[in-house]
């Protein structure tokens, strides 16, 4: 016998069947892997080197029938604008609000097909303020209509609402010098539901998704389980205002739209002494405890959104909003001069650009033309930084025009709402 074969004679005397066995199936399992090495995309899918390409190919047709849900101080106004000139440049028809509704759908009644202006019908794109109300938006807006919306860290959001809306929500006009803190302490104090504007001081978001902003998820999980998935069956992106940039990524890529077209001023923004810097924690918390529906919202489509993120590869995603970035501040450089600024609306020359001011205790800030819109400028400029309030008067009377209605009396709706917020008289800034 030769000495190899007696080797081998030998050794399997001293292992035993069993790791023979285990040995061939070690041996198999690896020569298979390597056999299919090349076949298999692992290193790709995990770690995408580059970028899908911007414009597809073939190219998808820009999508253009949107329905966005402007939900309240989540960055609304400017996604709003974003549509508002996509609309213009594109042609189409966006639903707008009878008169007697002013800049909302009669809000906070919940949306009917009945509050927008006949002369702006059937629309592509609709943007501005309601209560969320499936069937009637349905039988309003063409059958291939995408939803998006957008929410915003309930703390922070809260904020904004108490001191935006201070004045006008009772809730927030009884606590003792406007403090968000007293309110916090004891919100029950101060908070009556269902009286006028009860909205704007508990679980916002909630209301205008159509939900019932009195439920509390600590008593009843099932209702926020429920609304989110409502709200999962019908928008087709759900927008975060903290990651505005990247949630404009995937808008576009939604949409089939061009970088170009998400380009944006930020709008209704308020003066940094009108806000508080940083928000306590213990304050967040409270006001995440009081909002608690709001809360489960933001957290359930917060995980989805980053979920989508990486579906889309998060470096792309990145990389696409960092040009984003840069596109935008080439364009407000060209629009409003080397150094583009927010200011107070009592700073802002140009008429069309002065933002609504809800009170004299808050500022919102704008853009103005170079010398006050004397100067050379483009109407692609005006449009940018264009206040929702005299972007939606002029959308109207362009669309009245188009549609040959002449002005005469305005219909008058059977059972007009309660004068809205934007109906209330601007308080002099002193200019
Ligand atoms: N691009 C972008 N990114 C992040 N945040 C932004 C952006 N644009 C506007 N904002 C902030 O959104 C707040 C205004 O929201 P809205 O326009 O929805 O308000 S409103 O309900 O229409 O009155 C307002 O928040 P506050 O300043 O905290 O009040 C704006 O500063």
């Amino acid at each position: 016998m030769p000495p190899i074969l007696q080797c081998l004679q030998q050794s399997t005397t001293t292992m035993s069947r069993r790791k023979i066995l285990l040995l061939v199936l070690g041996c198999s399992t690896i020569s298979l892997l390597i056999h299919h090495w090349s076949q298999l995309s692992w290193y790709p899918k995990l770690f995408p080197l580059s970028c899908p390409p911007l414009r597809e190919s073939p190219p998808r047709a820009k999508h253009m029938s949107v329905a966005f849900l402007k939900t309240h101080k989540t960055a609304g106004t400017t996604v709003q604008n974003i549509l508002f000139r996509f609309a213009e440049r594109h042609n189409l028809t966006v639903a707008l609000p009878h008169p007697s509704c002013e800049h909302q759908f009669c809000y906070p009644r919940n949306f009917s097909a009945h509050f927008v202006h006949p002369a702006t019908r059937p629309p592509h794109m609709l943007a501005s303020h309601l209560r969320f109300d499936r069937a009637e938006l349905e039988r309003l807006m063409p059958s291939d209509t995408v939803y998006v919306t957008i929410l915003r860290e309930p703390a922070a959001m809260f904020e904004s609402l108490f001191s935006y809306y201070n004045q006008y929500c009772p809730a927030f006009r009884r606590v003792p010098n406007a403090s968000l803190e007293a309110f916090l302490r004891t919100p029950e104090a101060y908070y009556r539901p269902g009286e006028h504007f009860a909205m704007f001081a508990h679980n916002t978001l909630a209301y205008d998704l159509g939900g019932d902003n009195e439920r509390s998820p600590r008593d009843d999980a099932a209702y926020l389980a429920g609304l989110i998935r409502q709200v999962e069956e019908v928008f087709s992106l759900v927008m975060i205002a903290e990651y505005f940039d990247e949630s404009l990524v995937l808008l576009r890529r939604l949409l089939a739209w061009d970088l170009d077209d998400v380009l944006y001023a930020k709008l209704n923004a308020r003066a940094a002494t009108s806000r508080l810097a940083t928000i306590p924690e213990a304050l967040a918390r409270a006001a995440r405890t009081w909002n608690a529906l709001d809360a489960g919202l933001y957290d359930h489509f917060n995980a989805t959104f980053w979920r989508r993120v990486a579906r889309a590869g998060r470096a792309c995603v990145e990389r696409e909003a960092r040009e984003l970035r840069e596109a935008r501040q080439r364009l407000l450089r060209r629009c409003f001069g080397d150094e583009p600024v927010l200011r107070p609306a009592a700073q802002i020359r140009t008429k069309q650009l002065q933002p609504w001011q809800p009170s004299r205790k808050v500022d919102i800030m704008g853009y103005d033309l170079p010398g006050g819109g004397a100067g050379p400028t483009t109407e692609a400029c005006l449009k940018l930084a264009m206040p929702e309030v005299q972007y939606s008067n002029y959308l109207l009377r362009k669309q009245k025009r188009r549609g040959g209605v002449r002005s005469r009396p305005e219909p008058v709706l059977d059972n007009p709402p309660p004068r809205p917020i934007r109906a209330l008289p601007r308080v002099s800034q002193g200019t």
